[in-house]
């Protein structure tokens, strides 16, 4: 799924009202009745919803969504902020409100904004896409009146005040806090980062029936992965397969103490799909991950303790994931440069690789171009440096990603993975569940697997993504998110590939 500018949305409307062809007020129309639909299947009978309309086509959805609530028997109000020069589609929708003999409540004043009873839902149509200054004056009294109600608010498209995009010259007390944002057709970039998501709350994307192909002829350097688009990616397995085919993944995690670390990723990369696993670890590891993970091969090195002394032959193995749990002992850095100097295919680098190497900036040359980095933003800083607003780090993961030629996945909701290219890939599941020790050892390992497995990295990178956050979408289903752990990861993958399996077949069918 794309993710358009402001710009480029209004061109997909305009497309769309050309080609299908559709007024632009039945387009509106369509809106409308998403997100009516998407409010009724949730509304108790009867809430009284209060519409707060602007004078453009985000206030022309409001009080669409107003008639069709009122034509539904709930009991609505609405309230349109000034009066100043109404969009066509607003105006029209602004009679067809008052054709219904209902009245329409017009703030000129502060002094007009009522008091919102606790029981109101409070729907937000004030500004959309068409944002196109930071909100002062009236509009931001009223935002703020309307944060300060406490009030359950949805908000149409965007929250009204934040921009669809680069939002770092904004002001947080001038956008709608909004329990829930209902994004037309698509998502916008600003929906997907993390500085606003306590004004955007749950982003839901209602489709509404734009062109396309004139959305797949788009550039944009952005994109939210789906379901959909990851089973077009996916490779189900075929009936003549053998461990060979599906390649030899080795992990090199664990130290004493964080040994856990080593058998989530081992664990993952065996239910990720993975031929054959081996695991390089510490010698106090031998007994646990033969224990808890037979299916894999454990390989010792030198240390009790930690990594270090000689490393392996590589060269039988398609992909290496390393770093989860193996701490950043000086002989396990050495341990770590020995294996970067003799393996050049793309490598998994995660946790305490990472650490290792952020102080190391003389050894990133020796990072196999195409690898995948999954640093949280933690992690993270330790490379790119502190950023002042999330348009700043995309930025930054975006440099790091294109000096290393290597793919960034940055983990937090939404993750974002970097690619070399200057694309970014925002992921679509997951939950806050998985904010818990491991998860990121379990991504690893599904990682590692997928790379051993022949996916591209680029692929790899989504695919694998998508999996952990499916994953974590089904345990959290079956424990609830405060009971799930790391452990359940790995027992849910086999959910994410059926459901890959099952997309692709229906598509297929096609
Ligand atoms: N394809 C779709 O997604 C569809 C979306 N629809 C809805 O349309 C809006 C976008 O509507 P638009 O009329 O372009 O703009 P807004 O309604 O968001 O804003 C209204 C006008 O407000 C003025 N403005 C902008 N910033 C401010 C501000 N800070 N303070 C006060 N006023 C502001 C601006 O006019 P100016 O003349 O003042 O510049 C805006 O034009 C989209 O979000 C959806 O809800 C369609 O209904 C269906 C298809
Ligand atoms: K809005």
């Amino acid at each position: 799924m794309k993710i358009l500018s402001a710009a480029q949305i209004r061109l997909a409307d305009q497309y769309t009202i050309a080609h299908e062809p559709i007024s632009s007020l039945a387009l509106m129309e369509r809106a409308a009745t998403q997100c009516t639909q998407w409010l009724t299947a949730r509304l108790r009978p009867h809430t009284p919803v209060w519409v707060f309309a602007g004078t453009g086509n985000n206030g022309g959805d409001g009080l669409a969504i107003a008639r069709q609530l009122h034509g539904q028997g709930y009991a609505t109000a609405v309230f349109v902020l000034g009066a100043a020069k109404y969009s066509a589609d607003c105006a029209a929708n602004l009679t067809q409100y008052e054709a219904l003999g209902l009245s329409i409540n017009y703030l000129h004043h502060i002094s007009d904004f009522p008091p919102i009873p606790p029981n109101v839902l409070v729907v937000d149509a004030l500004f959309g896409s068409g944002l196109n200054r930071p909100c002062d004056g009236l509009a931001a009294a009223l935002i703020e009146h309307l944060n300060a109600s406490r009030a359950n608010i949805v908000a149409i498209d965007l929250p009204s005040g934040l921009f669809c995009e680069d939002n770092s010259q904004n002001i947080d007390e001038n956008i709608i806090a909004a329990g829930h944002t209902l994004s037309l057709h698509l998502p916008k970039l600003a929906l997907l980062l993390p500085d606003y998501q306590h004004k955007i709350g749950q982003m839901h994307v209602l489709p509404i029936g734009l062109n396309e192909d004139f959305i797949k002829n788009q550039h944009t350097d952005y994109q939210f992965i789906t379901l959909a688009d990851c089973a077009a990616m996916y490779r189900p397995r075929q009936q003549f397969g053998h461990k060979g085919t599906y390649g030899h993944a080795l992990v090199v995690a664990g130290s004493r103490g964080k040994m856990g670390a080593a058998v989530l990723a081992t664990r993952a990369s065996l239910r990720a799909g993975a031929g054959l696993v081996s695991v390089l670890t510490a010698e106090c590891g031998y007994t646990i991950l033969q224990t808890t993970a037979p299916e894999a091969m454990t390989l010792l090195n030198e240390g009790e303790n930690y990594l270090q002394g000689k490393i392996p032959e590589l060269t039988a193995y398609q992909a290496i994931g390393v770093g989860c749990g193996i701490g950043t002992e000086t002989e396990t850095a050495m341990f770590l440069g020995e294996i970067l100097g003799n393996y050049q295919r793309p490598m998994v680098i995660d946790a305490d690789a990472l650490n290792v190497l952020a102080t190391r900036p003389d050894w990133h040359g020796l990072i196999p171009a195409q690898s995948i980095l999954t640093p949280h933003p933690k992690e993270f800083s330790r490379w790119a440096g502190r950023w002042d607003n999330d348009t700043h780090k995309l930025q930054l993961l975006n440099d790091l990603s294109k000096k290393l030629q290597c793919h960034i996945v940055l983990k937090g909701a939404y993750t974002a993975i970097a690619h070399p290219n200057g694309q970014v890939t925002f992921n679509s599941t997951g939950n806050a569940g998985m904010a818990t020790g491991g998860s990121g050892d379990t991504l690893t390992g599904i990682l590692t697997a997928l790379l051993a497995q022949g996916y591209t990295p680029e692929t790899a990178s989504i695919l694998g993504v998508w999996l952990h956050g499916f994953a974590g979408d089904c345990a959290a289903a079956h424990y609830g998110q405060e009971a799930l752990i790391a452990s359940d990861l790995a027992e849910f993958l086999g959910e994410g590939f059926k459901a890959l399996g099952k997309e692709k077949q229906q598509n297929s069918l096609l």
